[in-house]
């Protein structure tokens, strides 16, 4: 059982390990070069800022979850600091990161590469979530360096955040990862792109579907561009294929008499592509969030009253967002909750006058 773990970067994916170890009951120290994320991780409870108590042995293990070109330089001073007796990172990419580890002196007996494979389109402490990883494989790509005890615990912390570890080495994690994230976030990007040559008359009428195709799209630039180019050959590749059947069928669309086998051939394959993706037949043990829209009325300390209904009831707001059009007299909060807890609320906010419609 891991009794203590140190987090060093305190963004997106540190802070929501440092929660789930957190919410099984591991002491979590943590640090980050940005004082303002470090602050914010500790106020949301993740832990304690490394080196604020009494000074500790080493811990069970320590997580570097800074972008992958930082990580080998913070696996060899944390290594020099002795902060931990077991390290792992977070990278997306692996086996530039392990190489470059090894390059820089990284003990690597101690050190096994992994990547979780859950993820948010934001990045910053404040995205983080204790369920991130709920569910979600979680890459582990061990050297042939590495001691089977540091092997174990890092399957322990795996577990701990309530993921599933999966072994392979680390030109094959970037293989398949170039195929089920790297290269679907440039196709994303390139179709979110195209956004920007539309009139805003079009955008309006924008539904669920290009949400779903863009939505991680929006992620960082700057991280992206870090984990595209520590992974430049399986992405490309895999790109070339894709840009092969988009070009085939604009082709086949243009022709004079649009050629249905070339378009269709891609739609069929689509189709049988999609089924394959595991997960979508409720695997995933995420919980299941519902969404309660309520009206809230434009007038001073609104949203406070709503906030202050919802604390009397005792109902845990996961998420909240509001959608307000400038001049008009109401805009509708949209609250994520437990989708068990959603009748309670609803009927509570409507019996307190507030206008609800779930
Ligand atoms: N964003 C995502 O959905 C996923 C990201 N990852 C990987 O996790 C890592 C972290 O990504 P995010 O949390 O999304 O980024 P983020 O931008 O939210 O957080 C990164 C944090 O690392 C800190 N940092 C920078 N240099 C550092 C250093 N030398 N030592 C310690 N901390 C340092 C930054 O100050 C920042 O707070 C990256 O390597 C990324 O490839 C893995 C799975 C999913
Ligand atoms: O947003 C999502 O659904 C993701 O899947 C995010 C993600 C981004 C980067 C990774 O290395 C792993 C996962």
């Amino acid at each position: 059982m891991l009794r203590n773990a140190v987090v060093l970067g305190t963004g997106l994916i540190g802070t929501s390990i440092a929660l789930a170890l957190r919410e099984n009951g591991v002491e979590v120290a943590l640090a980050d070069p940005d004082p303002a994320s470090l602050r914010m991780a500790h106020e949301l409870g993740a832990g304690e800022v490394l080196g604020s108590g009494a000074p500790t042995p080493p811990a069970d293990v320590a997580v570097i979850a800074a972008p992958p070109s930082a990580v080998p330089t913070a696996l060899r001073e944390a290594q020099g600091r002795g902060l931990a007796q077991v390290y792992t990172d977070a990278a997306s990419v692996k086996d530039s990161v392990a190489v470059r580890a090894e390059q820089h002196g990284c003990d690597m007996s101690t050190y096994v590469p992994g990547h979780p494979m859950g993820g948010r389109e934001k990045n910053g402490p404040s995205a983080a979530r204790a369920d991130l990883f709920l569910g979600r494989p979680w890459a582990l790509c061990p050297t042939g360096k590495a001691d089977p005890g540091a092997v174990t615990t890092v399957t322990e912390l795996v577990r701990a955040c309530g993921a599933e570890p999966h072994m392979l080495t680390a030109a094959a994690h970037d293989r398949a990862v170039a195929l089920v994230s790297h290269a679907p976030h440039v196709v994303s990007s390139a179709v979110a792109a195209r956004m920007l040559t539309g009139e805003e008359e079009a955008l309006a009428l924008a539904g669920q579907g290009v949400r779903d195709v863009t939505r991680v799209a929006g992620g960082d630039p700057e991280l992206w561009w870090e984990i595209l180019r520590n992974n430049p050959r399986p992405v490309a590749a895999v790109l070339e294929e894709t840009a092969t059947d988009l070009a085939r069928a604009a082709r086949a669309l243009n022709a004079a008499d649009p050629d249905r086998e070339a378009v269709w051939g891609v739609l069929e394959r689509g189709a049988r592509g999609h089924e394959r993706i595991p997960g979508k037949h409720g695997v995933r043990q995420e919980p299941e969030y519902a969404v309660l829209p309520v009206v809230i009325p434009d007038e001073p300390n609104a949203l406070g009253r709503l906030f202050a209904a919802v604390g009397e009831v005792g109902v845990n707001v996961e998420d909240v967002r509001i959608d307000h059009s400038p001049g008009l007299p109401v805009g509708v909060a949209q609250l994520w909750v437990l989708g068990t807890e959603l009748p309670r609320l609803s009927e509570a906010l409507a019996a307190h006058g507030w206008s609800v419609h779930g």
